[in-house]
């Protein structure tokens, strides 16, 4: 720094100081003059600058400069005549001439700095020794929400409340990166640092400071963009179907976990890889989709390593106007075939399930059919076959129905078969199925049997009793072998078929009479259920004639929903031999008599009832009531299965639990159970 002596302490020497002391690289050491009240010597006791009479004062050591402004040629010539070779002594106008240059550089200087600091977004704020306000830049001005001229010259810590400014000035040390809340609210993140002199001294200290308010939304925003990433990662990736996206450029760049297991691609194969690298036949789609910017759908294609069957589905991602990428959803082929073949065979179940009826349809509280009853829900929960005996129309159909309808196998076929209404050869290719060219007139490619048909659910032989003796023995082989043979064909088709027969023929006596095997006998005896004439159970002719009633208002339209005691008391005279079915008719027909807005059934409207008919001989022996024409071992046998089965169905068919009870090996409980048709 340039010292200078100022010499004339008069208006021009003041001027000079002025300018002088506001210049940081110039340092005025004093002022020359005999008047101590010289305008020059005042301002320079003010700014703590020496003053005297006497130049020599100043000379040890000697000045860089000595600005004479006194106008006074004596002064001048005594200063040359001093022996100072290093210092320049400049006088008069010269002087003043100098001292404006100098004053213009550092204003320029001075601009060009203020045009820097107020530029900038930083805030600025500087304070000298005394810890007063020098430097208040533009920024701090909108931060601090103060003006500059408000700040300058005051203590800063009268200006901001928690300054920390004059702490590091008394300290000396920098505070850097420091947060810092203002008292309007404003965060800031702030330098400290202290200024120091050429001797090491502290003569000031800065502080530099930014608003952080845009940074901590900034940063919240990308939080929030954070998290919303990782919700749409955790819904992409628990996703079943399969996605895969592209950018722009049509390289991998995200797919998922349902992507991988579908195509057996890792990430690795794909990410950062050309879209179509993951197509074994077929175009890429995401390729034509960044193409023509048009979404496709359904295009079929192999994807993968092992050429997997797949539809896909790709979208463009098109974000204000630009195009990103596309988006591919990609769907299983094998997995829609399957639902395909599902729906299917729902169909045809729908198509070919004639098990209408349930157990609720099923009506009458007398003791034998709450009998019935429950040995058919029994009998549901196993899969035995069970044989149903009854006279005509005592509704062994209707229980064929329901026991399948309450069995495991409620969603597959219910097949039934009217044995007594084909002919033999007929029944047979009918039950067994025929293979090609089997007979004149069999179908090309042959053709499945019932037995087939069934197979996963029941079959419901009806008038069994009716068979011939050939295909007695065809059926006792499908019941033993489980699998059936087709008429013509060699080869056995295995078959899981549940097995419910029905007979209202006196089957032991047609075995006396060998019109029916023994040994099917036993097989379809299983889970013998009888269900009784309906003139057995006449406290069931209520319920029923109601229940009828109410079919027929279905059908009829009509609206009747009462019989009187008269009308049920006739029919209770009566004795039935058609049973039900019989029951039904005779009520159909009461219906026909009453005019349409009655809604009582009377005894006026049941038509005549033939009281001299008798029940049905024949089937009146559907039911067994004697065993004396049996052999001993038969009725042991017939005992033996009766209580087996009893005890298995207690045990809820546990083997172990009905093993013990009877008393016998496991072993042999298997035999039995296997004889006895109920494995
Ligand atoms: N307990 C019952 N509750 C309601 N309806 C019944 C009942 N029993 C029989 N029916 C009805 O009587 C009619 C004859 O029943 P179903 O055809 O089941 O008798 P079936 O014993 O199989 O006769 P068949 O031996 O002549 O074939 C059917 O319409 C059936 O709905």
């Amino acid at each position: 720094m340039q010292s200078f002596l100022i010499v004339g302490g008069g208006k021009g020497g003041k001027a000079i100081l002025e300018t002088l002391s506001s210049v940081d690289f110039v340092r005025v050491i004093g002022v020359v003059d005999l008047l101590s009240d010289a305008p020059a010597m005042v301002e320079a006791r003010k700014q703590g600058i020496p003053t005297s009479a006497d130049v020599e004062s100043f000379l040890t050591p000697p000045p860089d400069v000595i600005l004479e402004v006194t106008g006074r040629r004596d002064v001048l010539e005594r200063l040359m005549s001093l022996d100072l070779p290093k210092t320049h002594v400049i006088s008069g106008a010269i002087a003043q001439l100098m001292v404006k240059l100098v004053d213009q550089a550092w204003k320029r200087r001075q601009n060009e700095l203020e045009a820097i600091i107020n530029s900038t977004h930083d805030g600025m704020i500087a304070v000298n020794q005394r810890g007063e306000v020098t430097l208040f830049n533009k920024a701090a001005e909108r931060m601090i929400g103060i003006e500059a001229g408000q700040a300058l010259g005051r203590p800063v810590t009268q200006v901001i409340s928690n300054t920390r400014l004059d702490y590091v000035l008394k300290q000396g040390v920098s505070e850097l990166n420091r947060r810092q809340t203002l008292e309007n609210g404003l965060e800031i993140i702030t330098n400290r640092v202290p200024v120091k002199g050429q001797d090491g001294n502290v003569i000031g200290a800065v502080a530099v400071f930014r608003d952080i308010s845009d940074i901590k939304q900034l940063t919240q925003q990308v939080l929030d963009l954070e998290s919303m990433r990782s919700l749409l990662q955790a819904i992409i990736n628990s996703s079943d179907d399969a996605i895969s996206v592209v950018d722009a450029e049509g390289m991998g760049m995200l797919i998922n976990p349902a992507y991988s297991r579908l195509t057996g691609l890792s990430p690795e194969q794909v990410i950062g890889k050309p879209a179509e690298t993951d197509i074994s036949e077929g175009e890429s789609m995401h390729k034509k989709v960044l193409k023509t910017r048009q979404p496709v759908r359904g295009v079929h294609m192999k994807v993968g390593p092992h050429h997997k069957e797949v539809v896909v589905n790709v979208a463009p991602i098109i974000i204000g106007e630009e195009l990103k990428g596309s988006v591919g959803i990609i769907h299983d082929v094998t997995e829609l075939k399957q639902l395909n073949r599902d729906l299917e065979r729902a169909r045809r179940i729908i198509r070919t399930l004639e098990a209408k009826y349930t157990f609720e349809d099923i009506i009458g509280s007398s003791e034998s059919m709450r009998h019935s009853l429950l040995q058919a829900k029994q009998a549901a929960q196993t899969r035995a076959t069970v044989l149903l005996r009854g006279e005509s129309g005592t509704g062994k159909e209707l229980f064929a129905h329901a026991i399948h309808n309450a069995s495991d196998r409620k969603y597959s076929q219910f097949v039934r078969v009217n044995c007594a209404t084909l002919s033999e050869t007929l029944l047979e290719s009918e039950l067994f199925g025929y293979e090609e060219g089997a007979f004149t007139g069999a179908k090309r490619g042959g053709k499945k049997g019932l037995f087939e048909e069934a197979s996963g659910g029941t079959i419901f032989l009806d008038e069994i009793g009716e068979l011939s003796l050939s295909t007695q023995a065809k059926l006792l082989r499908v019941l033993q072998e489980k699998e059936v043979l087709r008429v013509g064909g060699t080869k056995s088709i295995p078959v899981d078929v549940r097995v419910i027969a029905a007979t209202n023929v006196y089957l032991e006596k047609a075995i006396q009479e060998k019109r029916f095997r023994e040994d099917l006998y036993y097989r379809l005896n299983v889970l013998p259920i009888h269900i009784a004439p309906l003139r057995m159970r006449k406290e069931d002719l209520h319920d029923l004639a109601l229940h009828l009633i109410k079919k027929f208002n279905q059908e009829y339209g009509r609206q009747v929903n009462e019989i009187d005691v008269d009308a049920i008391h006739a029919l209770s005279q009566y004795d039935w031999p058609g049973n039900v079915r019989e029951l039904e008719n005779v009520l159909g027909r009461a219906m026909i008599n009453m005019a349409f807005n009655e809604t009582t059934m009377k005894r006026n409207h049941i038509p005549p009832l033939d009281l001299t008919r008798m029940s049905q001989p024949e089937t009146m022996a559907a039911i067994p009531d004697t065993t004396s024409d049996k052999m001993l071992k038969d009725v042991l046998a017939e005992a033996e299965r009766k209580h087996i089965t009893q005890v298995y169905l207690e045990c809820g068919q546990n083997k172990t639990e009905t093993a013990r009870r009877l008393g016998v090996s496991i072993r042999s409980l298997y035999y039995k159970l296997e004889r006895y048709g109920l494995l």
